[in-house]
């Protein structure tokens, strides 16, 4: 099937950044866009799912970066639309660390082996600065100096699970260093179609084709200084002046989508140098509580001699209040390992810590839900993760445009990336870019028309060759640079 027709931008992806990006861009009053986006739902990484009778974030679920000086403009979105969210604080699990037979570390060990994790990871923060640049964009690894299962648990939650306490992250200097957890039936992507409803949404709240189509898998994108051809997976064919890309570093590092011409070496580059966290939240639903409750309880660690092996739990009672959930994090290796082996395995894994922790009478889960980011061809991953120290030319050459080909998502965000704020201003920063190129362009039109004017009057006089050569000029398929050399201001060269 051909569905020919020529839009102005087309952005591909509707997560949190092409969500963003049309919003800027039709409020600037570029009505003529269309998103096409692969999966059959709007929100990317921010996924609600039913699970054990209340709804569930399988990708973002917190809302990092709230209550310092600045405002963080997703939670400002958020409290406009009423989201409901919880005070959430995972510092607190460091005092509830289990050894493996049940017993938590008394706090005088768990302190003392989080200073021990916090100065070896300082240690390590030191050793990247004294490596160069190159070095660490090329992943250099430094050996990992946590021996105990206590130590191995703490570094794996300062490091792999978040570097919050390490850094003093962007997220947490800007916007303050609360975080809320969504606890709203109606998901995280409730914000995304509130934020669109004007423009995406009918008023019964359907989706509008003509500017947002699902399940449009798009495979090429073949682009010239005149436009960008967009195909589709199912064998559509899309025209527009401009694309904005949203897919994720993990698409673009893989084969989803081919460009023609190839991008060019400088950005292939800078995509391959981005890393890519895997980050898995499994949840459990049991019959009953079995695990300590209360807001200081609500996080706790699991130290085994095998780091990351299910290390970080959370209960879902100060979210659900009686949801008998619980929430098990893995990430990187871990997380590919569990995507690749069945759920029962999954389970008997998982049930096996807790039977370590809470002794082998609690009852097995009844149910488990475990999202799988690295298969999923539309994602590859959770999100981008850029060394400690890295060159600022990585990030500004992922985000620079290709021709017309712009990109965003929040691996463009040089200070939030990762997040889902990231993902919200990387949309709109690309989409100002974006505006500013067809202003430009539109200016460039108008003073091309200025000069073509005179000659289309005179093309009575003109030879056959030379009509030809304004034609091809109306139709934008010369530089405009050189409109002004040759005969009646017609490049010699084409004449
Ligand atoms: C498990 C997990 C936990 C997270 N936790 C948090 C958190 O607590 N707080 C926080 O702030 N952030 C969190 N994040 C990160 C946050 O979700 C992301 O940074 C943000 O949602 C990314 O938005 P985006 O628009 O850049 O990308 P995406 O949401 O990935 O949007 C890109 C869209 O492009 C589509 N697409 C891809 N390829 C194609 C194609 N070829 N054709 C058409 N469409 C295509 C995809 O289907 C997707 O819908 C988490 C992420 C994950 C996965």
């Amino acid at each position: 099937m051909d569905s020919s027709s020529r839009s102005a931008v087309i952005i591909i992806g509707a997560g949190i950044s092409g969500i963003s990006a049309a919003k800027v861009l039709a409020d600037n009053g570029i009505a003529d866009l269309l998103i096409l986006e692969a999966s059959g739902r709007i929100g990317g990484r921010i996924r609600k799912e039913s699970f054990g009778g209340v709804s569930v974030e399988l990708g973002a679920g917190w809302i990092a970066g709230v209550g310092g000086k600045a405002s963080n403009p997703v939670w400002e979105i958020a409290s406009k639309f009423g989201l409901r969210t919880c005070f959430s604080d995972y510092s607190n699990a460091r005092y509830n660390i289990y050894d493996r037979s049940g017993k938590i570390f008394p706090s005088a060990i768990a302190a003392d082996s989080y200073k021990k994790a916090v100065d070896s990871a300082i240690q390590k923060l030191r050793d990247l600065e004294s490596n160069s640049v190159e070095d660490v964009a090329n992943g250099a690894e430094l050996p990992l100096t946590a021996k105990t299962p206590i130590e191995l648990a703490i570094d794996f939650i300062l490091h792999d699970f978040e570097m919050a306490e390490v850094e003093p992250i962007s997220t947490y200097v800007d916007f303050g260093e609360r975080e809320f957890l969504v606890a709203d039936e109606r998901g995280y992507e409730y914000l995304l179609y509130k934020m669109v409803e004007d423009f995406l949404l009918t008023s019964e709240g359907k989706i509008l084709d003509n500017r947002l189509q699902l399940n449009k898998v798009v495979r090429e994108l073949q682009h010239s200084r005149n436009g960008v051809t967009v195909k589709t997976e199912d064998g559509c064919v899309y025209e527009a002046n401009y694309v904005i890309l949203s897919a994720s570093i993990g698409v673009l590092q893989s084969d989803l989508i081919c460009f023609k011409p190839p991008l060019p070496r400088w950005k292939t580059d800078a995509i391959e140098k981005c890393d890519v966290m895997v980050y898995t939240k499994i949840f459990l639903k049991f019959p009953y509580k079995f695990w300590p409750c209360g807001t200081d309880k609500e996080f706790f660690i699991y130290a085994h001699e095998r780091r990351g092996y299910y290390t970080f739990w959370q209960h879902m009672e100060n979210a659900y209040p009686g949801s008998n959930i619980l929430v098990v994090t893995l990430t990187n290796g871990e997380s590919k390992r569990v995507e690749a082996q069945s759920d029962e395995e999954t389970l008997k894994e998982a049930m096996g810590v807790l039977r370590d922790m809470f002794g082998p009478d609690i009852p097995t889960a009844t149910d488990i839900l475990v999202p799988r980011w690295w298969n999923n061809r539309f994602q590859r991953g959770s999100y981008s993760n850029y060394p400690i120290i890295s060159n600022n030319q990585v990030v500004n050459d992922i985000k620079a445009p290709v021709g017309r080909i712009f990109f965003t998502g929040e691996h463009t965000s040089e200070r939030f990336n990762g997040y889902v704020h990231g993902g919200y201003l990387a949309g709109i920063d690309t989409s100002k870019a974006l505006l500013e190129e067809i202003r430009k362009d539109e200016r460039e039109n108008e003073s091309k028309s200025f000069l073509l004017e005179p000659l289309i009057a005179l093309s009575g006089s003109l030879t056959l060759a030379q009509s030809d050569a304004v034609s091809g000029l109306q139709k934008c398929e010369v530089p405009t640079q050189l409109y002004l050399s040759g005969k009646l201001g017609i490049p010699e060269a084409i004449l």
